[in-house]
């Protein structure tokens, strides 16, 4: 980890996506000085047109003014552009990004999960067509974990949960300037962050708990809080995230925290309803290839039993189908 320099000035900022995560860094951005944007669509952009983009967060509530677009093409080029649409809405956003693009520009896609970038060889589930990575360069990304519970509590109204901390790290290891810059532009609008030089294990040490979590929150409707009362599934999220770390290990990460350090940070997130849960009950797609699917694929690559993924796998996959009907 690295301590972060400032930024000085106002930068251009494109949030590709207002929804939770979205919202809350635009919201912090713009009142932080920087001249921020966002790409939205439908009840929400009219709302942010209307009203804002409103933060409630701890007692508190920002509002923010922004321009918002339902087209990329319809902003200048910026400084940085935050990619927060879910892991099934990228293929649709991504031809248009590189409108955004000044030749500076560094894209930092907000994503549970397994991100596409990680292993094309490995996994094309996550990118069948290589649409996503042919609309954005690799050498301008800037991966990205979220340690943050936000949900939309209305159209253009996010209402932060746990604010946590985001981790910002090179898709290739290593720390760079343009990571600094990136992590300093949010610390400064009071976003927790740090820079990492090693964003796949910290990818892998989030994933672990999404990949129990998340499932198991969209089968059975529970709270994490609930999810940690039942000694039933919580037995279950423990078995699911001792696999995971088996496959994660099999392919080459170090975890720094073992199975029970790692079930203390979900406990701390409280009463949060889990982002799969969130989007089933709003009828929504489930990121169920990037947190699972992608998984079981490595533990199949690693030949990795992991029957209890599977089973959860399974059951989530079918849940995901029935959604689409
Ligand atoms: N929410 C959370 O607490 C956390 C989420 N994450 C991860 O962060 C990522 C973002 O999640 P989250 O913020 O919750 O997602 P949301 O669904 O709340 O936000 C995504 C937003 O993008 C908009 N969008 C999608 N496609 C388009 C499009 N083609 N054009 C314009 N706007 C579009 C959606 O609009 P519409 O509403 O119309 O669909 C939605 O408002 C996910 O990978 C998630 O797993 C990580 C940590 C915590
Ligand atoms: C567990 C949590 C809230 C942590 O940020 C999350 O990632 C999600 O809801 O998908």
């Amino acid at each position: 980890m690295a301590t972060t320099q400032n930024v000085r000035t106002a930068q251009r900022i494109a949030v590709v996506g207002a929804g939770a995560i979205g919202g809350y860094l635009a919201v912090r951005l713009a009142n932080a000085g920087h001249c921020v944007s966002v790409v939205q669509r439908g009840q929400t952009l009219q709302a942010i047109r209307d009203r804002g983009m409103v933060l409630h967060e701890g007692g508190t509530t920002l509002v923010a003014h922004v321009p918002a677009a339902a087209r990329c093409g319809d902003l200048d080029k910026q400084d940085i552009v935050f990619l927060t649409v879910k892991a099934t809405g990228l293929r649709a956003v991504a031809p248009d990004l590189a409108l955004l693009l000044a030749p500076h520009t560094r894209i930092v896609p907000v994503l549970n999960g397994i991100p596409w970038w990680y292993s094309r060889d490995a996994l094309p589930i996550l990118d069948p067509d290589n649409g996503i990575a042919n609309a954005i360069p690799h050498a301008r990304i800037i991966g990205c974990v979220a340690h943050v519970s936000a949900q939309m509590a209305e159209p253009g109204v996010v209402r932060c949960i746990a604010p946590g901390k985001l981790v910002l790290g090179e898709p290739g290891g290593g720390l760079s300037q343009a990571l600094h810059d990136a992590a300093s532009l949010l610390a400064q609008a009071g976003i927790a962050v740090c820079a990492s030089d090693d964003i796949r294990q910290e990818i892998w040490t989030k994933l672990i708990g999404n990949l129990a979590f998340n499932p198991i929150s969209a089968l059975t409707g529970a709270r994490m809080d609930e999810i940690f009362a039942s000694p039933e599934l919580i037995g279950l999220a423990r078995q699911v995230m001792l696999e995971g770390m088996a496959i994660g290990q099999a392919t080459g990460i170090h975890f720094p925290v073992d199975v029970d350090r790692r079930l203390d940070m979900a406990r701390a997130i409280g009463a949060a309803k889990l982002s799969m849960l969130q989007d089933l009950e709003a009828g929504r797609a489930l990121e169920v290839d990037a947190i699972v699917t992608a998984v079981v694929k490595l533990a199949a690559q690693h030949r990795i039993a992991a029957p209890t993924l599977k089973t959860v796998h399974a059951l989530i996959k079918e849940r995901a189908r029935h959604l689409l009907y």
